[in-house]
């Protein structure tokens, strides 16, 4: 994982640019293109390693996933502020299954259209967390910040691509 292309693009808010406060790399079986944030990225080609991985979460969710975004977060300063995955290129109705390794982070919920955190989950290394179809249209989710976590975790989400 340490050799994959991280990158760290910057979004635009309010009509400034910042860095996201994570690193992130892009793969696929294919150089598949996304879409994030205005800037287009086109996937690296994943590892055996990698591939291996999504074969079995395939199979385990009976979804063929042909891409993941990879989630690099340093520390506990790093985070993923409130989204649902609800790009066009995942469909009307993404199944996304995320495999996490390294501290364990909470993972919280709330409903789409609402600012009150509803739940949240402690992902811990080697946990698989499956998002069903459905999830992203009614819910939302973030990685928020956490000042006691010193020690890095990697997030790979796996998706499917369908355009
Ligand atoms: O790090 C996580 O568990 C969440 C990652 C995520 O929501 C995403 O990559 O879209
Ligand atoms: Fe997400």
């Amino acid at each position: 994982m340490t050799n994959l292309c991280w990158q760290q693009p910057s979004i635009t808010l309010y009509g400034k640019q910042h860095p996201i406060p994570r690193l992130q790399a892009w793969l696929g079986d294919h150089p598949h293109k996304y879409r994030y944030s205005g800037q287009d990225f086109i996937a690296d080609i994943w590892p055996d390693s990698v591939a291996d991985i999504a074969r079995d979460i395939s199979a385990e969710t009976g979804v063929l996933m042909n891409s993941v975004l990879v989630n690099l977060y340093r520390d506990g300063q790093d985070s993923m502020g409130w989204h649902a995955d609800d790009e066009p290129e995942l469909g009307p109705d993404p199944v996304i299954a995320s495999l996490s390794l390294g501290a364990t982070r909470d993972f919280a919920l709330r409903r789409t259209g609402t600012t009150r955190q509803a739940g949240r989950i402690a992902l811990s290394d080697g946990s698989l967390l499956v998002m069903k179809a459905g999830m992203q249209s009614r819910w939302q989710h973030a990685l928020p910040k956490r000042a006691r976590v010193k020690s890095p975790r990697i997030n790979l989400t796996f998706r499917q691509i369908i355009v």
